[in-house]
């Protein structure tokens, strides 16, 4: 056969390799073996993105009772995986942790941290490895947390002095939102950066800088899901409020640290006082005992994070507790039972009393399984193509997991529609990320390294709270009548504050 003809024979051949697959998307073998998990009806451009609703943790269980436990959405042009069991869960943050380990990017975040030079939205890698063994080795390690106990038992106590105050006004319902929140910031803020909000000069504003952020981080974002629609965003005002908020919090935070190295606060500290996030970064910045430097945008936006994953969520989860203790007097009445037997005699409860309060601590596993402040966790991205389950999936994925849905899976729990702390006490089951039926922190690699600390602040005001106070709701309204309401954000709280009558106690 003369050589043109072998030519014209050899394109033919590539034409149709080529073709057979990219053009005509006839699977090749392979491709034919690949299972992708089961997926709801997607529309053009949005894909699924009208399945969201205002609570996607509820819409996904409800997707998920009619998909499986791992099924697949397109939000926008975004593959997006639910994960809706024990299995799927460890399967995602144990057997392949490793490949789930990114962070998908998200725009809003790279804009107010400094390109994601925190922890919680860092991409994976060296970079990561190094800022998250800044955070578990130098400000969040046991010892460390343990040196804020006095920050943590001052704050709790001034608490319970507001909440006094208020018990000896005429108008005695409290807001025990506000008040909860006010501890729970000013403990981050003062571990953070040895103040509270309101010791600040621009207390106030600052109060409500970081109230935008945390806004701002839990708002969704169109352009990161259909890109080609990210101009919207110039025009509804989001590229905007980032730009300001995130100029802001610059100039705050560029004036504690200059401030801190004029004064150099380490000479400052009074006896047993702990140091605080900042002169513990400014320290290590030079690297001389990480062996690597820390630029001045990562200790920023460390500073941040821990306002951002400490705040909302802890006190989100003590707001809850004493929901679901005003709609059941009988756990009420135990926890009372407990606490004051275990602090008979003393003026506060303390940290050292809280290691034999088992009823307390079931108390609160109990309200992390039955309202996850993460309910969808924060969301990973795959690295690489991977198995699940039976399933494949490609690189680039990105996973809710919805610790929610598996803390109410009758699969683990008996009675999951009930708040019942009993079932913790005779139970080794911890949020610690080793069992896979109670994630409210995550797991693995990427889990929640503030886990001890948040556990801490929760433990002692709520133990104190019921050792100080008789609470009950206003009057004419009934634990069953109570609205339950949540509402979206970085954190699922309560839509409505809650509102109680707190009667010193003893009286
Ligand atoms: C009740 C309170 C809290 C809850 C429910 C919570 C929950 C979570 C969850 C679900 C994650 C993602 C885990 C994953 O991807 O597997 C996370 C990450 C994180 N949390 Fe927490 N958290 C709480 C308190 C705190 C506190 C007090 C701090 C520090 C002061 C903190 C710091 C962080 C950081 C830095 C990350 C990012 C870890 C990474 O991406 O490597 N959290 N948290």
């Amino acid at each position: 056969m003369e050589l043109i003809h072998w030519y014209f024979l050899l394109v033919l051949l590539f034409v149709f390799i080529f073709f057979r697959h990219k053009w005509f998307l006839i699977p090749s073998n392979t491709e034919k073996r690949l299972l992708l998990p089961p997926s709801p009806r997607k529309l053009p451009i949005i894909g699924n993105l009208h399945q969201l609703g205002s609570l996607p943790h509820r819409s996904f269980h409800k997707l998920s009772q009619k998909y499986g436990p791992v099924m697949l959405l397109h939000l926008g042009s975004k593959p997006v995986l639910v994960a809706s069991s024990v299995d799927a869960a460890r399967d995602i943050m144990k057997t392949h942790d490793l490949v789930w380990s990114n962070r998908p990017k998200s725009s809003i975040a790279d804009g107010l941290l400094y390109g994601s030079k925190d922890v919680a939205y860092a991409s994976y890698g060296e970079y990561w490895r190094q800022i998250r063994s800044v955070g578990v080795l130098h400000l969040l390690s046991n010892k460390r947390v343990q040196s804020y106990r006095r920050v943590r038992e001052e704050e709790t106590s001034k608490m319970v002095e507001n909440i006094r105050q208020v018990c000896d006004s005429s108008n005695s319902v409290i807001n025990l939102r506000e008040v909860l929140c006010c501890m729970t910031n000013n403990i981050i803020s003062r571990v953070a950066i040895g103040r509270t909000y309101d010791e600040a000069e621009s207390g106030i504003a600052l109060k409500a800088l970081l109230e935008e952020l945390l806004i701002l981080l839990g708002t969704f974002n169109i352009g990161d899901y259909i890109p080609w629609l990210k101009w919207l965003n110039k025009f509804n005002g989001l590229d905007a409020r980032v730009k300001k908020v995130a100029k802001d919090l610059d100039v705050f935070l560029e004036s504690v640290i200059e401030e801190r190295m004029i004064t150099n606060k380490k000479e400052e500290y009074r006896a047993g006082e702990a140091k605080d996030f900042v002169d513990i970064l400014l320290e290590i910045q030079n690297g001389k005992e990480t062996g690597f430097p820390l630029p001045r945008d990562s200790l920023k936006a460390t500073l941040l994070d821990s306002f951002i994953a400490g705040t909302d969520s802890t006190y989100t989860t003590l707001e809850w507790t004493m929901t679901e203790l005003l709609r059941h007097p009988r756990v009420m009445a135990k926890l009372h039972d407990e606490v004051r037997q275990l602090g008979q005699g003393k003026a506060e409860i303390t940290e050292d009393d809280l290691g034999n309060m088992q009823y307390l601590k079931a108390v609160i596993k109990e309200t992390l399984r039955f309202h996850s402040p993460a309910p969808l966790l924060v969301p990973r991205e795959s690295m690489e193509d991977v198995k699940l389950l039976d399933y494949h999936i490609p690189a680039k994925t990105q996973v809710f997991i919805n610790a929610w849905a598996i803390g109410r899976d009758p699969l683990s729990w008996d009675d999951p529609e009930e708040y019942q702390p009993e079932r913790f006490l005779n139970s080794d089951i911890d949020v610690k990320g080793l069992n896979f039926e109670l994630i409210p922190f995550g797991a693995g690699r990427r889990g929640c390294p503030g886990i001890v600390f948040a556990i801490m602040v929760n433990e002692l005001a709520l133990a104190n709270l019921v050792h100080k106070f008789n609470f009950a709701l206003p009057k004419g309204i009934k634990g069953e009548d109570l609205d339950m309401t949540e509402c979206n954000g970085l954190a699922v709280r309560r839509k409505l504050p809650l509102l109680a009558v707190a009667t010193p106690w003893p009286s």
